[in-house]
């Protein structure tokens, strides 16, 4: 039985021989990655999928108008909300998460927000009595809701946001209203179109006093119309760089009155006669946010995984040059170059996967006990989730791009479909707070760690590496210390030394006058890079713990060859710092490189085995060059012929405008 699941007759040889060389079951390596029964179910749910052509494009979709792709998403979803039980268990996040990806790839569709932020914010924030009256009718899709926070004039400074709910005493109801053009609702995802409810962040004001951010569940269009509700004005705010499926809109309130008891009330309450009870933590109506930074890790990670995918098994099947003149066209995954941008963009993949179900674990277990009212561990988890949210979505589009252009010119074709896969994860950049404003939010808490430490103060378990001072040589190549954790001793000082140094140097300009916000602001790139260096830190060392805990030997020892390249590639690329203080050599450095390279050819002959253990179905990949049979020549010239430009031999716009002009010139002769 050859290890690899995959190998099917028919397929590219080029890409049945690299399933052939596996040397880890491809099956038991997924089981690993999704756990049982969920491996199989997903395997299950897939095939489901495909007998069922009401779930499936009937052309690429990358080839339709916008209102088209709005259309068949709203189509498919009506299909999967008939048919869906009967495919996957709708109790389990994971299965209808799984399903979603098949069935509407990566694009977007009408319940994104709805399940992502508007049933977490209501589950989170709703007091008991409200979640009773809304929950079940929002899981029943009796209505469809989004999270409307950010306006046109303010997502990042959430303070500033200018939207008002005014409470009345007399009616016991609060006027939503939007004040100026620049409070208009902008960007809410399912919000142009679909939604029929929100739930509205505005400043509360009660008796002329502001009480800051609050949420409203706010009704915007009709239940059986549709139509905007009374005071409401509402749209779709127009093609963007990606995510063209969804409808991010736009939402203008004009003293919408609704019933006191709309206001979230979990945390913080305004009782009949306007008395306001403040939350037990000043940012708990920001737990939505917190919920989706915590997942984002996983979907972002997806998408690498994808990609890398398409890039890996493509560079199989594609000969280009000769390594050794005479000796024949090599598949192009034999050159190192080619092998550096993917197997490094694989182990990010792999690592931000993996350690983004810990995420997950750990947001669960924190939103358990803020829920009964316990907030010691909030600031921790605000400040790690800032960090992931910021390297995991910058260094995947990073990983994505090489993905892309290791595919030479097919890869800048949607054919390849990873155009389409960096612009939809390159938002998460953006959304869900700009990197550079969050990798800011947990600098705070990493220079008030170093103060902490000079006052003697006891450290949360994830600052304590900022004691380890003895950490000060480099010890690569040492007796007695392997790899694996020379390197992530090397994180740890690179991460201690800048956060230390940018610390000091704030410090010492405040010493000197500086107030604390200047010094902060002259600071800020250094202040960002710090923020980076702990957060990679956090990774490997949680990708590390993630690898030791498997105990099957041949999966393990596979994902420890991907956990040392990806340990290797970090540090090689912060190597920067290890010079700071002496702490490494160029020799020692070079040392680090050179077991870079031996993993990329140690890696070589399982590339495609890892790609397949991941498991991403050809129909959920919606992509030409990285079809699991390898059959990419045929598929391309079909897929360009199927084009709607090609319908017609000549173009009614030809003849309509450059056959007059060209007819006009010859005749001019
Ligand atoms: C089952 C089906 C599955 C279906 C799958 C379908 C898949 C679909 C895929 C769809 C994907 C697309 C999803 C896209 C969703 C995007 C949604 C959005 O962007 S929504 C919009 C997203 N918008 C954004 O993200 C906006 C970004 N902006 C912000 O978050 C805030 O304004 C801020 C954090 C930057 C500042 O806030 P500000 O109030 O000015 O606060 P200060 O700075 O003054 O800090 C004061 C203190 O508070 C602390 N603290 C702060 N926050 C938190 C917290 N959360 N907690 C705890 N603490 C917190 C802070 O550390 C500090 O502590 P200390 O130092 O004093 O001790
Ligand atoms: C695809 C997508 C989906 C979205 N979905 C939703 C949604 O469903 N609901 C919703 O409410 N919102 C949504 N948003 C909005 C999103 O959350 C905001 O765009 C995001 O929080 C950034 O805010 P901003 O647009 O105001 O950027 P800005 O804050 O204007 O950022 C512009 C620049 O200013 C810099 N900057 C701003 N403040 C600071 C600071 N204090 N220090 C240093 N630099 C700073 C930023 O780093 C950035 O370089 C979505 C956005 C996108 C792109």
């Amino acid at each position: 039985m050859p290890l690899n699941h995959l190998i099917r007759d028919g397929d590219n040889p080029d890409i049945t021989e690299e399933r052939q060389k596996a040397t880890f079951s491809t099956e038991e390596l997924a089981i690993e990655i999704y756990g049982e029964p969920l491996a199989q179910r997903r395997r299950e749910i897939s095939a489901e999928v495909l007998k069922r052509p009401e779930l499936l494009d009937d052309c690429p979709h990358v080839f339709l108008d916008r209102t088209t792709k709005v259309e068949n998403s709203m189509k498919k979803t009506v299909a999967v909300m008939e048919k869906g039980s009967e495919i996957c268990d709708f109790t389990s996040r994971e299965e209808l998460g799984h399903l979603v990806c098949e069935v509407f790839g990566d694009d977007g569709f009408p319940l994104s927000i709805h399940f992502v932020m508007f049933l977490p914010a209501i589950q989170g924030q709703a007091d008991d009595e409200q979640a009773e009256q809304w929950i079940p009718r929002a899981m029943r899709l009796e209505f469809i809701g989004t999270y409307a926070q950010t306006e046109l004039g303010h997502g990042t400074n959430l303070r500033a946001l200018e939207t008002t709910a005014t409470y009345d005493k007399r009616t016991q109801e609060f006027i939503l209203h939007t004040p100026t053009v620049s409070a208009y609702k902008w960007w809410p995802g399912n919000l142009g179109k679909t939604a029929n409810y929100v739930i509205a962040n505005a400043q509360l004001y009660i008796d002329g006093k502001s009480h800051g951010p609050h949420n409203f569940l706010v009704q915007i269009r009709d239940e059986n119309t549709h139509q905007p509700m009374p005071g409401i004005t509402v749209g779709d705010i127009g093609p963007k760089f990606g995510l063209n499926t969804n409808d991010n809109g736009f939402l203008r309130f004009d003293h919408v009155r609704i019933p006191r008891r709309n206001m979230l009330m979990r945390h913080s309450k305004v009782s009949a006669d306007g008395v306001y009870s403040p939350p037990v933590h000043p940012k708990l109506s920001y737990g939505a946010m917190i919920f989706v930074r915590a997942t984002m890790i996983r979907m972002l990670a997806h998408v690498v995984l994808k990609a890398a995918t398409i890039a890996i098994r493509y560079s199989c099947v594609r000969r280009q040059g000769e390594i050794k003149t005479g000796n024949g066209e090599v598949k192009i995954l034999e050159y190192q170059t080619q092998q550096h941008r993917l197997f490094t963009a694989l182990a990010r993949g792999f690592a931000y996967r993996l350690v983004g179900d810990e995420v997950k674990n750990l947001y669960e277990k924190i939103a358990e006990e803020v829920k009964h009212g316990n907030v010691e561990q909030l600031a921790d988890l605000h400040a790690l989730l800032s960090g992931m949210k910021s390297i995991v979505s910058y260094d995947s589009g990073k990983a994505i791009e090489q993905c892309r252009m290791a595919c030479g010119g097919h890869g800048y074709s949607h054919a390849s479909g990873i155009p389409e896969m960096y612009a939809v994860e390159i938002a998460g950049c953006t959304y869900e707070g700009e990197n550079m404003v969050m990798l800011q939010q947990q600098a705070r808490y990493l220079v008030k760690g170093i103060h902490r430490l000079a006052h003697g103060e006891e450290l949360s378990t994830m600052l304590q590496y900022l004691a380890n001072t003895s950490n000060n040589k480099f010890r690569i190549g040492e007796s007695g210390v392997d790899l694996e954790n020379a390197l992530i001793l090397a994180l740890e000082y690179i991460a201690r030394s800048t956060i230390e140094r940018v610390t000091a140097r704030l410090d010492s300009l405040q010493n000197k006058g500086l107030s604390a916000e200047n010094a902060w602001n002259e600071n800020a790139v250094e202040l960002t890079r710090a923020s980076r260096t702990h957060t990679r830190l956090w990774i490997a060392r949680c990708f590390r713990d993630r690898v030791h805990r498997i105990e099957n030997h041949a999966i393990r020892s596979a994902l420890t060859d991907i956990l040392e390249l990806f340990l290797t590639y970090e540090v090689v690329d912060m190597s920067q710092y290890l010079y700071q203080g002496g702490y490494a050599n160029s020799d020692q450095v070079a040392q680090v490189k050179d077991a870079m390279y031996k993993l990329l050819e140690k890696i070589r002959p399982n590339a495609v085995s890892y790609v397949d253990a991941y498991e991403v179905s050809d129909t959920e990949l919606r992509s030409v060059l990285g079809r699991r049979d390898g059959n990419v020549y045929d598929n391309l010239l079909k897929w360009a012929k199927s084009n709607p430009l090609n319908r017609t031999e000549v173009l009614p716009a030809v003849e309509k405008h450059l056959m007059p002009m060209m007819l006009a010139a010859k005749s001019k002769l």
